[in-house]
């Protein structure tokens, strides 16, 4: 168990506010100042929240770095991003670090317009080779060839395609990079596949064949105690000479430093509030909460499966974070972690589908965009009846930029023959992925939030919901309010409190593909002025939808269309991301008052 004091009087972190600074220590120093900023990082997470398993087990790794190398003159990329909070605290932003993922504070991930340090933006994962390879071999194209250029990626992280598509590339290059793997042998759940396996077999020294990296023409050394600090500089100083392309392995200990945090590596990736004292996580509320989205998908899968044989589970490297972890407890041989591997999942599904199996493929909002080509080319060009269950749709909160689920709408509305459902509620999202699992001739797509539902119950019998129906809500005579998924109960509360609120009706549309077409016309009958609002990007979203159905049948009504407009959304709670996209429930009342006042 660490002491968790700080000692201010002997601090060495207190003293460095940038690597020019680090660089001047000692080496015998440099384990004081990994304790210290081991505490700095726990102290700050235990209040402000973040990922903190990840940066605890890089704090070695992370000072030595900046120790050998000349940044920011040499590039240094921190694959997905989540294990840099030492380095953003050595690189000049220790004072502010407590700012973390908080609105208008710095980035829970490297972000280039943050720091001169912060050479590429990350977020998801896998992305750092090819970055540093651009870099690399831009570098020799500019005749600078003593810049360094290090990638440090996870166990994990290193198994997707991307990430072996760059060290093929690299491979077959001169270019001087370092590929520095941190294997700690966990993502956020267990690492999975043969590469794991492999890596497994590395440390032990019972890797029968040649080692795999040498293979694709890296120099490799390893593997080496991650830890330890002093063996950690002397192995980059000695491939600081070497030119060319070159892997070091390093063994550690995710969540390094605080016990529970080694102890429970999945939970301490990412643990909300916690003691800083002693490591525990704060007791939860016992009030009353509803259900999450994902605890709902979670559980409902389960009920499914016990009945129909047929279904199957698919998350890529989610399971805890999506709560298939219950179907892979209860039907081992039925679910799959296939590892940071989103377009594989998704074309992994289709092939099961020719089989007359019903998979239903989870994957959050944001990690799907890499798999487009797939959702197109594999699932709905043959119209292979996969279930999508789209999580952390709309607004993520404090992961920001690189995590919120903005685009799906936009970019799944477009393709043919897909389904695309979006539950208001739990019940909704229950009955919808029962519907699917009755057969469909089509691709579905069901989206769902990140977080809690509205309901108390929500575990009763399941209905089949009729595909492409819309439900009424409310009645009105002037105004109507189309709303897409979670985002209506915001609607129907704002609408409960309007006084006078007869003129206004309330629709919840439930699915964008396809569209209500009856209801529709019907709508654009009664109504006067037409307002859609979702979680969601403006531009080819559910609005546009609207819009295009009113142009085809030429309507000629205002229609305004609330939702996130053309621009990048950062960090913040969902509530403050909501009041800055303006689609909060005072933001929708004054609009509404607007339009009532106006249609007088
Ligand atoms: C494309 C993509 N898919 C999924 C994720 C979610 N994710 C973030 S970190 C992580 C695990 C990374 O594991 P590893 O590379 O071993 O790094 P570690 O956390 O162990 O340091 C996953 C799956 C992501 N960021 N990007
Ligand atoms: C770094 C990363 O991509 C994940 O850890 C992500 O932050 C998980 O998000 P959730 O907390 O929504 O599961
Ligand atoms: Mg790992």
């Amino acid at each position: 168990m660490l002491d968790f004091r700080f000692h201010m009087n002997s601090s060495i972190l207190q003293h460095i506010n940038s690597p020019e600074e680090l660089r001047k220590l000692s080496l015998e120093q440099l384990p004081k100042l990994a304790q210290e900023l081991r505490e700095f990082i726990i102290a700050i997470v235990a209040t402000k929240e973040g990922h903190l398993g990840a940066s605890l087990g890089v704090v070695e790794l992370t000072i030595a770095l900046h120790y050998v190398f000349n940044t920011p003159i040499d590039n240094l990329i921190w694959d997905v991003g989540h294990q840099a909070y030492g380095h953003k605290i050595l690189t000049g932003r220790k004072e502010i670090f407590e700012t973390n993922r908080q609105l208008n504070g710095i980035s829970g991930f490297p972000k280039r317009s943050e720091s001169k340090y912060d050479t590429f933006g990350t977020g998801h994962s896998s992305t750092s080779i090819s970055a540093i390879l651009g870099m690399a071999l831009a570098a020799k194209l500019d005749g600078a060839s003593e810049k360094n250029h290090i990638a440090v990626i996870g166990d994990a992280s290193i198994a997707s395609g991307m990430a072996f598509e760059a060290l093929n590339h690299a491979g077959a290059t001169d270019a001087n990079i370092l590929i520095i793997l941190n294997d700690n042998a966990i993502g956020i759940d267990p690492s999975v596949g043969a590469l794991k396996k492999y890596l497994t077999n590395v440390k032990k020294g019972t890797a029968k064949d040649e080692n795999i990296f040498e293979c694709l023409n890296f120099d490799y050394t390893g593997p080496i105690d991650g830890h330890d600090i002093e063996l950690v500089i002397s192995t980059l100083e000695k491939l600081k000479t070497k030119k060319g392309p070159k892997l070091l392995h390093l063994i550690t200990t995710k969540g390094k430093g605080l016990k529970q945090a080694e102890e429970n590596q999945v939970i301490y990736h990412a643990p909300g509030k916690f003691n800083k004292e002693t490591g525990d996580l704060l007791p939860k509320s016992k009030e009353f909460q509803p259900a999450k989205y994902q605890d709902v998908f979670g559980h409902t899968i389960v009920e499914l499966a016990r009945h129909n044989k047929k279904i199957i589970g698919i998350t890529p490297a989610m399971p805890t974070g999506s709560s298939l972890k219950f179907m892979m407890q209860e039907f081992p041989e039925r679910a799959f972690d296939v590892g940071i591997a989103e377009q594989h999942a998704v074309t992994l599904a289709a092939g099961m589908t020719t089989e007359g199996y019903m998979p239903f493929c989870t994957i959050y909002s944001t990690f799907l965009q890499r798999a487009y080509d797939q959702v197109i080319h594999d699932v709905a060009i043959q119209n292979l009846p996969v279930i999508f269950c789209l999580d952390r749709a709309g607004l993520v909160g404090q992961d920001g930029a690189t995590h919120h689920g903005l685009y799906d709408i936009a970019y799944l509305r477009c393709i043919p023959n897909l389904i695309l459902a979006v539950p208001m509620n739990e019940l909704e999202l229950r009955n919808m992925m029962y519907t699917a699992q009755l057969g469909l001739n089509h691709p579905i797509v069901i989206r769902y939030p990140r977080g809690r539902g509205v309901l108390k119950e929500w575990k009763v019998p399941f209905e089949k919901i009729e595909i492409g129906k819309a439900k009424k809500l409310k009645n009105g005579t002037k105004i109507v309010v189309l709303s897409i998924g979670h985002i209506g109960n915001m609607v129907t509360d704002v609408l409960h409190d309007i006084e006078p609120n007869e003129k206004i009706g309330h629709y919840n549309m439930r699915f964008i593909k396809p569209l209500d077409s009856t209801a529709l016309k019907h709508i654009f009958d009664s109504y006067d002025h037409i307002i859609t609002i979702e979680d969601g990007c403006k531009i080819g979203g559910f609005g546009s939808a609207i819009v295009e159905f009113a142009n085809e049948l030429s309507y000629h009504k205002p229609i305004t269309v609330l939702g996130i407009d053309d621009k990048i959304i950062e960090h913040g709670t969902t509530k403050e991301l909501h009041q800055i996209t303006k689609i909060d429930a005072l933001s929708f009342k004054l609009k509404i008052n607007t339009i009532l006042n106006a249609t007088k």
